[in-house]
């Protein structure tokens, strides 16, 4: 008997383009959202693009609450969901990069409330899936969260953000190639539920992107363009997939160490790149694709080595030999490798001397 069924939740209003910003209340009015905002950003987004926004709402009437965060922790979500209540607020914005929009869509979640995506950085494709990622000591968690109701994409507030950003949104986009790659061999040997559609549209958005690389350059506001439909690209797949599977394999878990090993060294999209070309070198060895991923990399200014990550060669291996174990998500590193397979991974894709 075929007795499936699903819930895909995907962004009703996804707008994106120059100034879009000035369009938000109307967006809001459009979802016929109503009351008084919490706006959950962190200092930079604050100053750029929180503050503006919210001038415009009370140059309407409407006068937005504003929560600064500064790391996507669980308190950060309990501060969040103690300032909405305190506040009485009826919707929830996330305003800025990936651990803003995190914690605002986990915080609306749990208020069951509405939620809205402005991102102030094309740095990763959390823009608008219904995922949050949050450490948690030793582990990492991978939660249901509220998907936006929908996305303002400002391109110009996009391309004046640093460059390094929008390289980091291109490699978090390119590492889908091994995302799948791992999804579809946790589906072989593991029996995990996998969705050929979502796997499909997880890595035509990295073909697309790495097809227009040449048009992903500095100041150029094509590029904020290019990258951002890519990166809403990658969060649908995730939607469909109703898991960050297609986004999110060894690769993932190698950056996420690193973020426990050398926090704050790296942006997890340049982490989660050179993950990826290590882990696709372990998936078709040699001859395979991860000569294709390093040069995509390469071409977008995002890292390639250990060195361009700020971070040292026995973290890189540290964290190459115990990721396995962060989470629950069977991939390619299978329950581990050991030091010296490392090593030869890390030394043969040229991202360790
Ligand atoms: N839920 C999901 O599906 C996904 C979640 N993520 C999560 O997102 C986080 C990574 O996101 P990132 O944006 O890389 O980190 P982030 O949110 O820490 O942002 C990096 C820095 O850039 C600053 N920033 C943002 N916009 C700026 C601008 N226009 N000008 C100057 N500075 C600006 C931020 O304030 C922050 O200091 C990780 O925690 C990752 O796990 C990443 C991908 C998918
Ligand atoms: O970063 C992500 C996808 O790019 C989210 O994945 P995680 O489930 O590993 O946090
Ligand atoms: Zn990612």
């Amino acid at each position: 008997m075929f007795d499936k069924s699903t819930w895909i939740r995907l962004p009703r209003n996804v707008v994106v383009g120059k100034g879009v910003r000035s369009q938000f209340l109307e967006v809001v009015d459009d979802l016929h959202l109503r009351g008084r905002p919490l706006f959950v950003t962190s200092p930079t987004p604050r100053s750029i693009a929180a503050d503006p926004i919210a001038a415009d709402f009370e140059a309407a009437g409407i006068d937005p609450a504003i929560v600064t965060v500064e790391r996507a922790s669980f308190e950060a979500v309990e501060e969040v969901i103690e300032t909405a209540e305190a506040e009485e607020v009826a919707y929830l914005v996330g305003i800025g990069g990936g651990k803003a929009i995190d914690i605002a869509k986990m915080a609306s979640h749990h208020l069951e409330m509405g939620f809205c995506s402005v991102p102030t950085a094309a740095s990763h494709d959390g823009i608008v899936s219904n995922r949050g990622s949050v450490p948690d000591g030793d582990t990492r968690h991978s939660v249901a969260a509220e998907p936006p109701l929908a996305v303002v994409a400002d391109t110009e507030l996009l391309a004046d953000a640093p460059w390094e950003l929008t390289t980091a949104g291109c490699a978090d986009i390119i590492s889908n190639y091994t995302a799948v790659m791992d999804w579809r061999l946790a589906n072989r040997l593991k029996n995990v539920e996998y969705s050929g559609f979502a796997a499909a549209l997880a890595e035509m958005t990295a073909e697309i992107l790495v097809d227009n690389a040449d048009h992903v350059r500095p100041g150029l506001e094509e590029s904020a363009w290019i990258v951002t439909k890519a990166l809403v690209s990658s969060g649908v797949a995730m939607s469909i997939a109703g898991s960050s599977r297609p986004a999110s394999g060894a690769e993932h878990l190698f950056s996420h160490q690193l973020d426990r090993l050398a926090p704050g060294a790296a942006l997890h999209g340049h982490q989660v790149g050179v993950g990826s070309i290590m882990t696709a070198y372990l998936h078709d060895g040699e001859h395979g694709i991860w000569q294709d991923i390093r040069d995509a990399l390469d071409s977008i200014d995002a890292p390639t080595t250990a060195a361009e990550l700020g971070i040292d060669d026995e973290t890189v291996l540290e964290a190459l030999t115990t990721c396995h174990a962060i989470r629950d998500r069977y991939t390619i590193l299978g329950d581990g490798m050991n030091e010296e397979a490392a090593r030869e991974v890390a030394t043969t894709t040229g991202v360790i001397s």
